[in-house]
């Protein structure tokens, strides 16, 4: 099997707090892996391990065959990441971002244009290219970032509940652009509070206080505890947290 993403008991310690409590799973190339939890379960922490910017207290885990102890930069030049709170420069115009990220992944100069230039118009932001990106609609800025987080063709791209406050079509619609990357062989790590986008995941994990509580195919989760929504089998799981604002 090829494996993306190899996590053995990872673990982080915050002094005595244990943020992230000896995690394991693996991703498959290819694969949507939906990463669950309610606030404060430790997904951020954990993405942040995976990512290379952050390192774990114990435990093992490779990411695109790096390892997060040693290979921390080789890890960040093979992934694309994507979060809610950062993601694009906001003064800067449409092209301006897609040159600097594009420079920041270490693409060539004409490798940008000729790429920079299909994207923009893929994206329908021909006329736009020159606007800063705070300008445009929150539904444009997410669909920009992910295909910015992606322009320099990772192995994985990590997103940080990237749909965060848009309404459910916009949401769909960066589904479909998921699916195309998933398609081109990139494997998706995506954190959401959105349980019809965990629906739309090939696995999901749900964490509880630190730990990983269940992992499955969506159906396979809703078979087993007898539920009819990835809500409810979240419910199930995470109410009894003692972390959160459950
Ligand atoms: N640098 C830190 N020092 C101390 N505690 C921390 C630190 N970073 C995170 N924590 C704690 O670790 C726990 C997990 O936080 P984390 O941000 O990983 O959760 P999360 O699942 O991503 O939550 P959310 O959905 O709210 O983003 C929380 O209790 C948080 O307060």
């Amino acid at each position: 099997m090829d494996n993306v993403i190899v996590c053995k008991e990872l673990t982080k310690r915050f002094g005595d707090f244990t943020a992230v409590d000896k995690i394991s799973f693996d991703v498959e190339r290819g694969e949507i892996f939906g990463f669950l939890g309610a606030n404060g379960a430790g997904k951020t922490t954990a993405m942040r391990m995976l990512c290379g910017l952050s390192y774990p207290t114990e435990g093992e885990a490779s990411v695109a065959g790096y390892n997060v102890y040693k290979e921390q930069e080789r890890i960040k030049k093979n992934i694309g990441y994507m979060s809610q709170k950062f993601s694009l420069y906001e003064n800067l115009s449409v092209w301006e971002n897609i040159e600097f990220f594009g420079g920041v992944y270490g693409m060539k100069r004409n490798e940008i244009k000729e790429r920079g230039e299909q994207l923009v118009a893929t994206l329908g932001l021909v006329h736009e290219a020159k606007k800063m990106v705070g300008a445009l609609p929150l539904g444009w800025k997410q669909k920009l970032a992910f295909s910015v987080a992606i322009f320099h063709q990772p192995k994985i791209v990590f997103l940080d509940e990237p749909t965060g406050g848009v309404d459910p079509i916009t949401r769909r619609q960066f589904w479909d652009m998921i699916y195309e990357a998933t398609a081109a062989g990139i494997t998706v790590f995506v954190t959401t509070h959105y349980m019809d986008e965990a629906e739309y995941c090939n696995r999901i994990s749900v964490m509880v206080d630190g730990k990983i509580e269940a992992l499955d195919a969506p159906a396979k989760l809703k078979e087993k505890y007898d539920a009819d929504s990835m809500d409810d089998v979240f419910y199930q799981l995470a109410r009894g947290a003692k972390r959160g604002d459950n």
